[in-house]
């Protein structure tokens, strides 16, 4: 199993995606790979998220991972549906417990030095700064690494093509998250992989 640094070093945007249609899953993700964007956070926020999952386990050269997971029950169920890391929007003892018990590679949210304290107890080192924009945006998370000069980012939240080479210029993040790579309404392969293509030039 790969670890989360190495999956966040695989590319500079992990495309985080609200998949509304099973039927897309498969074409959706051979659409990201293509475009250089392997990592894909399936987010837990519809109802066929884990059928997803498991479907674009299928593809060749993805790696697949959920996101929204908010609970120990959304993480046996990520877990069960094949999830090969997990994204969660914020940290708690109980899920980062969780998490480590079952040895996935685990990218929780934090939004301030008393989140990076937690998870720092709790041995964690990489964190999703979320939400990236909302909370401060790069001199909010420029001021946070001083003092945890360990941690790793990924931050999420707001962040489009115009100011991701903004926070992946912090030598502290390994790559940057976010939902634009693939727009709302109809899929579309060919924008999807567009889209992929110029952020993997990203950084
Ligand atoms: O669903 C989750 O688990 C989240 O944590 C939220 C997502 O990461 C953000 O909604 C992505 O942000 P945008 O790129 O601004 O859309």
């Amino acid at each position: 199993m790969r670890d989360i640094e190495t999956i966040m070093r695989t590319a500079p945007v992990i495309p985080v995606l609200v998949v509304h249609d099973v039927a897309t899953a498969i074409p959706m993700a051979e659409a990201l790979v293509a475009g250089g964007l392997p990592v894909l956070e399936v987010t837990l926020r519809t109802d066929c998220a884990l059928e997803v999952i498991r479907e674009m386990r299928q593809v060749d050269g993805a790696i697949v991972g959920a996101g929204t997971v908010s609970s120990t029950a959304d993480l046996d169920k990520a877990l069960d549906a094949g999830s090969e890391f997990i994204v969660s929007p914020g940290l708690t003892d109980t899920l980062g417990q969780a998490a480590i018990a079952n040895d996935v590679p685990f990218l929780p949210g934090i939004a301030n030095a008393g989140d990076i304290m937690r998870g720092m107890e709790l041995g964690l080192a990489h964190f999703k700064f979320f939400p990236a924009m909302a909370n401060g945006g790069v001199p909010a998370l420029k001021a946070l690494t001083g003092p945890f000069g360990n941690a790793r980012f990924c931050p999420t939240g707001g962040i489009k093509p115009d100011n991701a080479q903004d926070w992946l210029a912090l030598d502290q993040v390994l790559c940057v998250g976010g939902s634009w790579i693939v727009p709302g309404g109809a899929f579309d392969a060919s924008v999807v992989q567009a889209n992929a293509e110029a952020a993997a030039k990203i950084g």
